[in-house]
């Protein structure tokens, strides 16, 4: 069992429980070495190494927690923020390069509606009551209908992509990223509401000023871990008389290092280069003349 009074001056650090986003916060947590035990199904734990404790909650009540100053800091998706319309007692720290997704109108493939205008004030169902509500009145608005014409928008908590299917919905707004769900289902997207990563977020008004050095000290380690996943580092041989060209190719973060070689025409390159660009940036290097090309992974990093 916990005892209530540990908890005392720790800050609160609240983690999505389940679903898309938990499995990538725990690897974040180990990068930032915050180390924890949870007993089981105890949904609060205190970390051995900080002064912190980790709160497991579901991803969506998360920024109502962060924003109302009941935990300090908290990771979750900038759609679940602006759901829950904490933006303004929310503060976004950190992107975090997962979780990527966008909320889109979604229609039966094969059905008589194919514009978000026809699907004005017909039925649409949903897990993001407030966004749809906002994007379908102003279309309501600018189609002028009123009253019992006006879009129906109805919530349910998930499975959104099956409404349609029973019968309950004309359309839905869902999340989507490899648009698998969407096409299993027989759906096509119309329109994006919005594109979204999960985020570190903090309350814009901390009731514990005292902890601000402890939540700059995490965002740094998450920062570290987060640019380590999207970076490797490029080294490589090149003449020295193509070192201009070889370091507009990989200028690195703040610039290259450059070391000498013992053959003087010849020097060797050290450079950070991002993960997705690096194919084309070996192709590249090696048509300038660049030899010896090595990349490593990072496990971690300072930037
Ligand atoms: N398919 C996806 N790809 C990437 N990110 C996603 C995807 N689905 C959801 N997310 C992100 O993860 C957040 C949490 O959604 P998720 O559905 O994983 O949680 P949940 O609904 O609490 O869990 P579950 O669906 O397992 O009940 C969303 O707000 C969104 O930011
Ligand atoms: O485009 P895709 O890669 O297929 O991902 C999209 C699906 O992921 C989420 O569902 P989740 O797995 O959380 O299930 P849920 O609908 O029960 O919440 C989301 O609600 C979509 O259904
Ligand atoms: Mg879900």
């Amino acid at each position: 069992m916990l005892d209530v009074d540990a908890l005392n001056g720790r800050l609160l650090f609240a983690i999505p429980k389940k679903g898309r986003l938990h499995e990538k916060c725990m690897e974040l947590l180990a990068g930032a070495d915050i180390q924890f035990r949870r007993d089981h199904r105890l949904d609060v734990c205190l970390v051995k190494n900080h002064n912190i404790a980790l709160v497991f909650l579901p991803a969506a009540d998360i920024p109502s927690f962060v924003g109302k100053g009941n935990v300090d800091l908290g990771i979750t998706g900038q759609d679940v923020l602006q759901e829950a319309q904490m933006q303004q007692h929310v503060t976004e720290v950190l992107p975090l390069s997962f979780g990527k997704c966008a909320l889109q109108v979604q229609v039966p493939e094969a059905g008589p509606i194919q514009t978000v205008e026809q699907l004005a004030g017909k039925r649409v169902v949903t897990s993001f009551e407030v966004l749809s509500g906002e994007y379908f009145g102003k279309l309501d608005e600018k189609l002028n209908l009123a009253g019992d014409s006006k879009t129906n928008i109805e919530y349910v908590g998930g499975s959104v992509e099956a409404a349609c299917a029973l019968g309950l919905a004309d359309g839905i707004v869902d999340l989507v990223e490899s648009g698998d769900t969407m096409r299993a289902a027989g759906l096509h997207a119309i329109a994006t509401l919005m594109q979204s990563e999960a985020v570190l977020i903090k309350s814009s008004t901390p009731k514990h000023e005292s902890l601000d050095p402890l939540i700059k000290l995490i965002t740094a380690r998450i920062a570290g871990v987060v640019a380590a996943s999207k970076y490797v580092v490029c080294e490589y041989n090149i003449p020295r008389a193509k070192l201009h060209d070889a370091t507009g190719i990989t200028p690195g973060r703040r610039a290259p290092t450059i070391s000498p070689l013992e053959d003087e025409a010849w020097v060797a390159v050290s450079s950070m280069v991002e993960k997705k660009r690096v194919a084309d940036v070996m192709d590249e290097l090696v048509k300038i003349g660049a030899e010896d090309i090595l990349i490593f992974n990072l496990d971690n990093c300072r930037v």
